[in-house]
């Protein structure tokens, strides 16, 4: 069989045959996803090794988004979520993009910065241009410390200083832009800065403090953009009210926090999934989601193209790696990366803003027609059954009961869990 994202009825298998259906669909040896079961996942003892007091591990259900495919290529997604619909909305928005092509994405070179502070440089204007004139000496203090990335392609690629004023004067910050390659960068990068910040200080005339990657990785963007046509959208009606939705989340912060907060449902998702770091992602999109005038506002944009279909786009920072960080320790992050089959960092971030770009197209047509209660609450029913202790073979029978009933709560779940049980 040829490799593809569509399998039909995935949810109605069991675990095994899932993972069954996954693997032959990703053209994968079921061997490759042993990890995807927690009896082979992460154990004690390497939790052990990746933080500190352990005392336990947290598991967190990891689903599979169907139906996307992603600069032509059939792609699985794993998404680690504790919350419903979440994969079912993303799987639901990429067959509504398959239909023209699913999702093109492009990104930067995966560059990211370092911040070297300087305080009190008595002429920082000029400090500037001196740190700007010393470009090449701290580029090779640098690099030295990192020779597998110079050797990769990779290394500091230059060096920005930036004068900011602050309420205890003027500091002078100085920026190594540094190409990470394959790594989330982190690491590589703030090394970088250790090593150059006494010369920068030197240089530059002052006294160094902090120096630190900044999670605002501008340098480092990945955007995705799909059409989604009018007619499987449900109508003209449904792409100017996706549209309307859209242009609120931009022109209103409370609403853009909750847009946003959607995107990175499917964002965070797979970033967990591949073992990468969450917060370093969410730090970055809400920064991107500040516009030069301030404002708060929306990651994405929602447009009506030329033949009336729904055109969406969404650009993000996206520092995600193959190398380093959980992503080579953890063994269902290796598994997750697998199964996805990026064949660079940059192709992984791509799939991650993909997904972020369906999940919000998920959520929007659902609030610009039916509202979010009936998908969403109907697969949360099942939380709720299980909260009030039914069984998993009970769990069905409340849970149609609770959605019949349109009364998605935990008080009606004890009355539905008490009445099948009287009746044996
Ligand atoms: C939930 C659906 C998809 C139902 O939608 P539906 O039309 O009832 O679904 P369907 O049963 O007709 O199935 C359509 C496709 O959806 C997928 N699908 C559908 N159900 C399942 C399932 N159980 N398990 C796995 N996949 C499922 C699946 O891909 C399926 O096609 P197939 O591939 O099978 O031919 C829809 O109502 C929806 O997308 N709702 C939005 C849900 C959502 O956005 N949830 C996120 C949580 S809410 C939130 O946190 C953020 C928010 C919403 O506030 C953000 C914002 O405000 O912008
Ligand atoms: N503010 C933040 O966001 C912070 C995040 N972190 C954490 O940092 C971690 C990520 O750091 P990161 O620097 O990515 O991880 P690592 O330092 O573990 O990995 C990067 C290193 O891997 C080696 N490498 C091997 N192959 C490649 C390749 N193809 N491309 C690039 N590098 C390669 C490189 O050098 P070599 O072989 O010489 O080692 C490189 O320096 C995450 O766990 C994150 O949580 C840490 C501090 C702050």
């Amino acid at each position: 069989m040829t490799r593809t994202s569509r399998i039909q009825g995935l949810r109605d298998l069991s675990f095994a045959a899932r993972r069954e259906a996954v693997a032959r669909s990703a053209e994968l040896d079921l061997d490759r996803l042993a990890a995807f079961d927690p009896a082979h996942g992460l154990g004690l003892d390497l939790a052990n090794q990746m933080i500190e007091n352990v005392v336990g591990i947290l598991g967190v259900p990891l689903g599979v988004a169907t139906n996307v495919v992603v600069n032509g290529r059939e792609i699985l997604v794993p998404m680690a979520t504790e919350e419903a619909s979440v994969v079912a909305a993303a799987s639901n928005a990429a067959k509504i993009a398959r239909a023209r092509g699913g999702f093109t994405t492009s990104s930067s070179s995966p560059l990211m910065q370092a911040q070297v502070q300087i305080l009190g440089v008595p002429d920082p204007e000029a400090g500037r241009v001196r740190l700007l004139e010393a470009r090449d000496e701290l580029v090779d203090l640098a690099n030295a410390q990192d020779p597998r990335l110079v050797e990769l392609d990779g290394g500091v690629r230059d060096v920005a200083v930036r004068l900011v004023p602050t309420r205890t004067g003027v500091h002078v910050v100085a920026h190594l832009q540094v190409d990470v390659r394959d790594a989330m960068g982190a690491n590589a990068v703030n090394t970088m800065a250790e090593a150059v910040a006494a010369r920068a200080g030197e240089i530059a005339g002052g006294r160094t403090l902090m120096r630190i990657l900044t999670n605002k990785a501008d340098l480092r963007l990945t955007r995705a953009r799909a059409v989604f046509p009018a007619e499987a959208l449900g109508g003209a009606q449904v792409v100017a009210d996706v549209v309307h939705a859209a242009a609120l989340a931009e022109a209103d912060p409370y609403r853009a926090a909750t847009h946003n907060k959607g995107i990175l449902n499917g964002v965070s998702a797979v970033v967990l999934a591949t073992g990468n770091d969450t917060r370093a992602v969410e730090a970055g999109a809400h920064s991107h989601a500040v516009a030069p005038d301030g404002r708060y506002t929306s990651l994405s944009r929602f447009e009506q193209d030329a033949d009336g279909d729904l055109v969406g786009t969404l650009e993000l920072p996206m520092p995600v790696g193959l190398v380093g960080g959980a992503t080579t320790v953890h063994p269902t992050a290796r598994a997750a990366v697998e199964l996805l089959g990026p064949r660079s960092a940059s192709e992984l971030a791509e799939i991650v803003v993909a997904v972020g770009l369906a999940q919000n197209l998920g959520a929007l047509r659902a609030l610009a027609t039916e509202g979010i209660q009936r998908g969403h609450m109907s697969l949360h029913a099942r939380n709720v059954a299980s909260t009030v202790g039914a069984t998993a073979d009970e769990v069905p029978h409340v849970v149609a009961r609770l959605v019949a009933d349109g009364r998605v709560r935990a008080d009606h779940a004890e009355q539905i869990l008490a009445d099948l049980r009287a009746q044996g």
